[in-house]
């Protein structure tokens, strides 16, 4: 593992072109950044990513020739501040050690990651601790929730091994408990609510310690569709109310599609695109991923921005009706089905371009339109 002591580590801005870049063309600093990650169980696991001749093989050689599984493959990517980044992928390919890693819940085998520019593999046991209470909290799926504690007291329990006051940390439990919305259910004991209700539980008692970042793993996959889709609106909300900082592991391509603002979809190990939805399902970087993505509806995911063309004359462009560039092709479509035309693309009382029938059909079938922007 890594021998250096240095607080703070440099960051290579170009090795996971994304760093530093919050989209705004601000230089914002990354919560995480992650670069040259490895994780590799087994029989001497450290030879692995030094080796290129072994980092080259398939895992099923890997595992024959040395009887160790790469299960996160020189990984690199930013988490920027804002923003919710999703790790998606099949069962196996990674996704719950890439970020237990990121808190040192398992130690990486190679690579470096830094939050707020401090190195993490350097940190001592003291400094993990803190990493771990109240910087980056992490919602389980099993939420251990403890079932003789009352709601209110399950939710301030990280306040408590803080050593948060009695009165003060019962205040700000009652006050994320009513944010998740389970007012009136503070005394009732784990056993007393339902799957959905426990996850809130579990939610709330990682916003209590107010953690600069949150980490999600697979917090929804036991529940039910529609309480699914509950806990994805409240994930939803909570992050537009308060701009938190969030990871999220999920194995479901339309859960992914939802709540991220950029998504790493992995497989055996590696990143094989990290992109916004739309990119991901506009712009497939290979055929894995083509076929990941190909039942989506594209028209629910890909907005205008993609679909639109010049405007043709000054008419086209100061009349009819308008849309937003961050509009869906779905919505598009319902505004041009009821003008019966071209529908402007309006930014600011800007004239963006405008998209039409073909140019709405062409994303809905997934081929090249013409006219169409680049
Ligand atoms: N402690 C371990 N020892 C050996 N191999 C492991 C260990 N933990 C995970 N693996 C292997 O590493 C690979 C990645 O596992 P990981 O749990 O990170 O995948 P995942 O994408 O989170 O899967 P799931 O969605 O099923 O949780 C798998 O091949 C797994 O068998």
């Amino acid at each position: 593992m890594n021998g250096d002591t240095k607080e703070t580590i440099d960051i290579d801005t170009k090795a996971a072109g994304t760093a530093g870049d919050n989209g705004t063309g601000d230089l914002e600093p990354p919560v995480f950044a992650v670069r040259g990650l490895w994780k590799v169980f087994g029989p001497r696991a450290d030879r692995v990513p030094g080796s290129a001749e072994l980092a080259a093989l398939s895992p099923a050689e890997l595992r024959e020739r040395t009887g160790c599984t790469a299960a996160v493959r020189d990984v690199g990517f930013d988490v920027r501040k804002g923003e919710v980044f999703v790790v998606m992928g099949l069962s196996g390919s990674g996704k719950s050690t890439l970020v237990r890693t990121l808190t040192r819940l398992i130690e990486p085998t190679s690579g470096s990651i830094a939050i707020d520019g401090e190195d993490v593999l350097s940190m001592d046991k003291a400094r993990l601790r803190e990493l771990r209470r109240h910087r980056a909290a992490m919602v389980f799926q099993h939420f251990g929730l403890l079932p003789h504690r009352t709601v209110l007291d399950n939710v301030a329990y990280g306040l408590e091994i803080q050593g948060v006051g009695k009165a003060q940390r019962r205040a700000k439990a009652a006050e994320v408990v009513a944010k998740v919305g389970l007012a009136g259910l503070e005394e009732r004991r784990p056993g007393q609510l339902s799957g959905g209700q426990q996850q809130r539980v579990g939610l709330a008692r990682a916003l209590a310690v107010d953690p600069e970042v949150l980490l999600f793993d697979e917090p929804f996959s036991a529940l039910d569709p529609l309480i699914r889709r509950d806990m994805q609106e409240e994930v939803i909300r909570l992050h537009r109310e308060e701009g938190r900082t969030m990871v999220f592991i999920t194995h479901d391509l339309n859960e992914a599609l939802r709540l991220g603002d950029r998504i790493a979809l992995m497989r055996d190990g590696r990143i094989v695109q990290l992109g916004t939805p739309e990119e991901i399902v506009g712009s497939p970087a290979d055929d894995y991923v083509r076929d990941f993505v190909r039942d989506v509806p594209r028209e629910q995911v890909m907005t205008v921005r993609t679909a639109m063309r010049p405007a043709a004359d000054a008419t086209e462009a100061e009349s009819g009706p308008a849309v937003a560039p961050g509009a869906t092709v779905s919505e598009a479509i319902e505004a041009v089905a009821r003008s019966g035309g071209p529908v402007r693309v309006v930014e600011d009382g800007r004239c963006l371009g405008v998209v039409d029938h073909a140019a709405l059909l062409a994303v809905v079938a997934g081929v090249p339109a013409q006219g169409v922007a680049a």
